[in-house]
């Protein structure tokens, strides 16, 4: 474990020379991937690194434990609540259009909530100017296979130093980076409306995406699941399409 996590911060340091800037920054929300990469940094920059805290309209309990990664980790941080500004933002958009007889209601939800991922990438690119720093991303290797992210939000980063680790492999670097317990035994959540968690949400879970992942035997129904989002999710992890110069 420990060579695994020297070679990642090893690779985070190498990152920062190569685009020459000066540290790193990532968005912690209390969850076991950003706990996990909020230590990397940490470690990679520890001088130059920054956590950054962005609820909106979040559950405060998800608050106090990105509190507590970030105190344990001993990280600078920086918290902005995103809440009013998302309040503004939708309900502006709902109401054009609603005028225009145009408001999608099945598609509210879902809009709503990448709204906010792509409120907390802006923020976090932001701050990353402001301090000639990297946003490092948290997706884990099942994530980034099934396309569990929004593009252009939490997918929208610089550098993916857990992209090659399962969920599994991140709650064992979380125990060896002495995550609080109460983190790493958390439901997986994205936290973008109340009662969501990833494994409802999917319709699998993160332990059966793992064990895809290993080649291993899974039943019918989750390789399906599985191979679906893989499928429709493949626009999210290459540059956007373009036409054929001519
Ligand atoms: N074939 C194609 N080629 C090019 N672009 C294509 C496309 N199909 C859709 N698109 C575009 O992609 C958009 C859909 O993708 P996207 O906007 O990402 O939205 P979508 O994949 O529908 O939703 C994001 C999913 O990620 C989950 N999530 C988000 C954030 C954090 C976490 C977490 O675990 O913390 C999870 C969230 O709960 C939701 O299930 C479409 O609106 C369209 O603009
Ligand atoms: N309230 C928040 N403040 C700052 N960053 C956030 C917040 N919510 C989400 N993020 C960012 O979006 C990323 C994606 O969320 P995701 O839920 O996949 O990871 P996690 O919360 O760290 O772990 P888990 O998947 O176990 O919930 C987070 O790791 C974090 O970088
Ligand atoms: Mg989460």
């Amino acid at each position: 474990m420990q060579e695994k996590i020297d070679k990642l911060v090893e690779w985070l340091q190498q990152q920062v020379e190569e685009a020459g800037v000066n540290g790193l920054l990532v968005g912690v929300s209390g969850g076991i991937d950003s706990a996990v990469v909020t230590n990397l940094v940490k470690r990679a920059a520890p001088e130059n690194s920054l956590a950054v805290i962005l609820p909106c309209k979040s559950n405060p309990k998800d608050m106090e434990d990105a509190k507590k990664v970030i105190d344990r980790a001993g990280i600078s941080s920086l918290t902005v609540d995103l809440s009013e500004t998302h309040e503004v933002l939708i309900s502006n958009i709902q109401r054009q259009l609603t005028e225009q007889n145009a408001l999608h209601e099945e598609q509210q939800q879902l809009a709503d909530a990448n709204l906010r991922a792509r409120l907390r990438m802006s923020t976090l690119y932001t701050l990353a100017t402001n301090y000639k720093y990297l946003v490092v991303g948290t997706d884990n290797a099942a994530e980034w296979f099934t396309g569990y992210f929004t593009k252009y939000g939490d997918g929208g980063v610089d550098l993916v130093p857990l992209v090659h680790q399962t969920k599994g492999d991140v709650r064992e670097m979380a125990k060896y980076l002495d995550v609080p317990d109460e983190i790493i035994n958390k439901q997986p959540s994205a936290g973008l409306w109340e009662g969501q968690t990833d494994e409802n949400e999917m319709g699998t879970s993160y332990a059966i995406i793992d064990s895809y992942l290993k080649g291993k035997e899974i039943p019918h129904k989750d390789k399906e699941i599985i191979e679906r989002m893989h499928r429709n999710s493949a626009h999210k992890r290459e540059m956007a399409k373009a036409p054929e110069k001519f």
